[in-house]
């Protein structure tokens, strides 16, 4: 269970963020009093343009970044209080993340495996489930550096895997990978989610929150506007597919002053 309480997160920015943001002020609040509960067995998504908050608010989850305001909890556990407990129970996966490309991704599953307390035959038995549902099996003793990009990503997902977490959080899961290995990925995301695990992501692609998330809240300049079931959205905002509901909260609440 993710529960997030009235978070709001404000970065300082440095004179050339300023410039950059093309902004006068000195601060950006990312995440403005976001409160949302997000339960196993589901994958919630989190929808928004870019620059809306759906990263920093990931990050805040996975105890990267620290509240300014507000708090979050992970299956009970304080994001700031008790990080440690957070981390044991979470995998925390964007498509950034890159394995050394000098070590096998056999060895890197192995070595992190360790890093979680995990014996060896424990790790062997995930491995051989994950390396086999995403096809890695075969090139699993080759240096990661050899494997085709989409083999690499679909390799440190494995590894992020390893200990079976209760919580998967994934921001923007398909940004940049083939439509081969995207789909691998969102079918394990609705595995995990079968499974009984809590799946949150982040997304800024309409069909991707529509086809693989049972509840979206959707974010527009650090605030949740609206969150449901796709059906719940259509019906609040009276439009038939989620672009059209997208667009009408898009302008109703881009449009409002900071
Ligand atoms: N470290 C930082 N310092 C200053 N400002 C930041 C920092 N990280 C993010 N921001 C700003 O906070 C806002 C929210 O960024 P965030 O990355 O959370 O949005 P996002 O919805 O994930 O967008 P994207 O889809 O582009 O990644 C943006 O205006 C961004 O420029």
């Amino acid at each position: 269970m993710i529960e997030i309480n009235n978070l709001t997160k404000i970065y300082k920015l440095s004179k050339k963020q300023m410039q950059e943001q093309k902004t006068k002020k000195n601060m950006k609040k990312a995440a403005d009093h976001i409160t949302l509960t997000a339960k196993p067995g589901q994958i919630y998504g989190l929808l928004g343009p870019n620059g809306a908050g759906k990263t920093t608010t990931l990050r805040c989850v996975a105890t990267l970044l620290k509240p300014t305001e507000g708090d979050i909890k992970v299956c009970g556990f304080d994001t700031v209080k008790e990080g440690e407990k957070v981390r044991d129970n979470i995998a925390f996966l964007t498509n950034e993340i890159k394995l050394d490309p000098h070590f096998s991704a056999k060895y890197m599953f192995q070595f992190f495996g360790h890093l979680h307390g995990m014996n060896d035959a424990e790790i062997n038995e995930r491995r051989e489930k994950l390396f086999k549902y995403f096809g890695i099996t075969e090139f699993q003793d080759k240096k990661i550096e050899e494997l085709s990009t989409g083999m690499k990503q679909k390799a440190a997902i494995a590894v992020s895997l390893v200990h079976d977490p209760k919580v998967v959080i994934f921001d923007e899961p398909t940004n940049g990978l083939d439509i081969v290995t995207a789909r691998s990925v969102t079918d394990y995301l609705r595995v995990l989610r079968d499974e009984g695990k809590l799946v949150i992501i982040s997304t800024h692609i309409l069909s991707d929150a529509e086809k693989l998330c049972d509840n979206i809240g959707i974010i527009i300049k650090g605030k949740k506007v609206i969150e449901g079931t796709l059906q719940e959205i259509l019906t609040k905002t009276n439009t038939k597919d989620l672009e059209d509901a997208f667009f009408e909260l898009y302008k109703e609440y881009n449009m409002e002053e900071e």
